[in-house]
């Protein structure tokens, strides 16, 4: 009777496994016959019970360099809370602040280990760079150490369990972006000059950057052919749009029977945190160099995420009407951006020096129909440029996770003037009033001079016409206005009256 008892206790209660009554909405399998994990295609109670006996460890690594330590302490409290609980997991730090690493208290059999590296300038060095590191680290340190090593993003959290159920000799993670994207808009690298190339009718799935993992032995070979890659791509100073994910993405396109049996997983329970890259990565127009993070989900319980996933995903979509791929929007826009700033740099100084040189016929009261001509491509120099490679009325696309807004004209911004880079000693607020209206110069050492608060409004217009039109009365008689007719100016090909 005791013996019944007992036996009864040892029994393990599951659902049955049903042949036919698999959930239809997704791929459990992709064509190579390799398992897509999602929530519902596997049993946590049954396939720990497989898992336990095995006295597995697993290493689990991640970066932390520079501002990226505030991640630090959500990634491992969640992955306490989540991440193959009741495993051996050790956590490899690699870091260039170990006396900053967060106090948290970790589970049994679970330890982290430091490792010093060095800082780097360049985010995208830093990213890159996991790749030799994990290598060297695969090669070495883990041999007969772990049986298994995941490689994570700081910047990640984990909801709900990720566990044994994403073992596999090698495991990738579909982009939570892209699960549901025609191969020619994954964020492939295009080029075929870089080592990271897929052309757009090939990949599979796109993988995320931020999460792989297998047996160590995998994951070194996997890891040693992206850092070759990487420094034959440096050698011929071209660089991957996505950086270490272009080449992992590449490693995992599916030529010949290497993958078969590869896990991959959804990141249906493992999300990345919404982080302000703008003060992370100053140097970036963020919104167009990084698709912006995914953003944690309710991922509270055990329920199908397959939906939120969806909802996500679906916001994330490219305007339908567009042909562009996201891949040639950004390769367009950094090129945009570069193009709109460095046009900003020399309209400002052609309005400046502009506005100088009529001050100074003025002063001299010796040319006046000069006056009027100098004043006249002032305004004309203020005038939106014409754009050849994105045409003003085509709506850009809106990339994942770059504001709707990116498809306005980029006109608009055409002429931004960084109050930085005026006098910055000159820089007030259009608040201030009148009664401390003492004059600023315009640019050091010209003697144009402007009341302090037209100028303030100057600086802070919000288009080249209305700076250039602040600036103008400010510093010149409202008679010679008139005669330039600074209002009637037309835009787009309209003569100057002359004078
Ligand atoms: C979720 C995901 O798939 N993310 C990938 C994606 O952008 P992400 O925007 O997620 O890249 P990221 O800024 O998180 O950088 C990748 C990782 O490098 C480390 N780091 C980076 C900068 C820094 O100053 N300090 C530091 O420690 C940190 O662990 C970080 O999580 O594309 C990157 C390459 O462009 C990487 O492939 C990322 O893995
Ligand atoms: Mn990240």
């Amino acid at each position: 009777m005791r013996l019944k008892r007992k036996l009864l206790q040892i029994r393990l209660h599951y659902k049955q496994p049903s042949a036919v009554d698999a959930r239809r909405d997704i791929a459990t399998v992709s064509s190579w016959l390799a398992p897509i994990v999602w929530e519902g295609t596997f049993d946590p109670t049954l396939i720990d019970n497989v898992y336990k006996p095995k006295n597995l460890t697993i290493a689990t690594t991640v970066f932390v360099v520079g501002k990226y330590m505030i991640f630090l302490k959500d990634f491992l409290e969640s992955a306490e809370a989540h991440y193959f609980v009741g495993y051996r997991v050790h956590y490899y730090i690699f870091t260039d602040q170990p006396e900053a690493i967060p106090n948290v208290k970790l589970g049994e059999e679970r330890k982290l280990i430091v490792l010093k590296v060095p800082s780097s300038n360049r985010w995208q060095d830093i990213s890159m760079g996991r790749m030799a590191a994990l290598e060297k680290l695969t090669e070495s340190e883990l041999d007969n150490k772990a049986d298994y090593i995941f490689c994570f993003d700081v910047d990640a959290k984990f909801y709900a369990r990720w566990s044994v159920e994403t073992l596999s000799h090698l495991v990738a993670v579909i982009h939570p972006w892209y699960y549901n994207y025609p191969r020619e808009q994954f964020t492939n690298e295009r080029r075929p000059e870089s080592e990271a190339f897929i052309p757009a009718d090939e990949g599979d799935f796109y993988y995320a950057g931020g999460a792989f993992g297998g047996t160590v032995q995998e994951v070194h070979d996997l890891t040693k052919t992206c850092t070759e890659k990487q420094s034959i791509d440096r050698a011929k100073s071209i660089e991957a749009l996505w950086h270490d994910e272009s080449h992992l993405n590449r490693k995992h396109r599916t030529h010949g029977p290497f993958l078969a049996g590869c896990r991959h997983l959804s990141a249906t329970r493992f999300e990345t945190i919404r982080k302000l890259n703008s003060l992370l990565k100053e140097e970036e127009p963020t919104e167009l160099t990084k698709r912006a993070s995914v953003a944690p989900q309710k991922y509270g319980d055990d329920s199908d995420c397959s939906t939120d996933i969806e909802t996500q995903s679906q916001k994330a979509k490219p305007v339908s009407d567009n042909h562009n791929s996201p891949i040639q929007t950004v390769v367009e826009l950094k090129q945009e951006i570069k193009d709109l700033k460095e046009e900003n740099a020399k309209l400002k100084e052609i309005v400046l020096q502009a506005i100088i040189d009529s001050y100074q016929i003025l002063t001299h009261q010796t040319n006046v129909p000069g006056l009027l001509l100098s004043l006249r491509n002032i305004i004309d120099s203020a005038a939106p440029p014409k754009r050849s490679r994105v045409e003003p009325t085509k709506a850009l696309p809106a990339l994942p996770g770059s504001p709707q807004s990116r498809s306005s004209s980029p006109c608009a911004t055409s002429l931004f003037l960084p109050r930085s880079t005026l006098s910055s000693s000159t820089s007030v607020s259009p608040s201030q009033t009148a009664s401390q209206s003492s004059k600023v110069e315009i640019h050091p050492g010209t003697g144009v001079m402007v009341e302090k608060l037209a100028w303030a409004y100057a600086i802070n217009a919000n288009s080249a016409t209305v700076f250039v039109r602040h600036l103008l009365t400010a510093v010149f008689p409202v008679e010679i206005l008139l005669v330039i007719n600074l209002r009637g100016n037309k835009r787009g090909g309209g003569e100057a009256r002359q004078p």
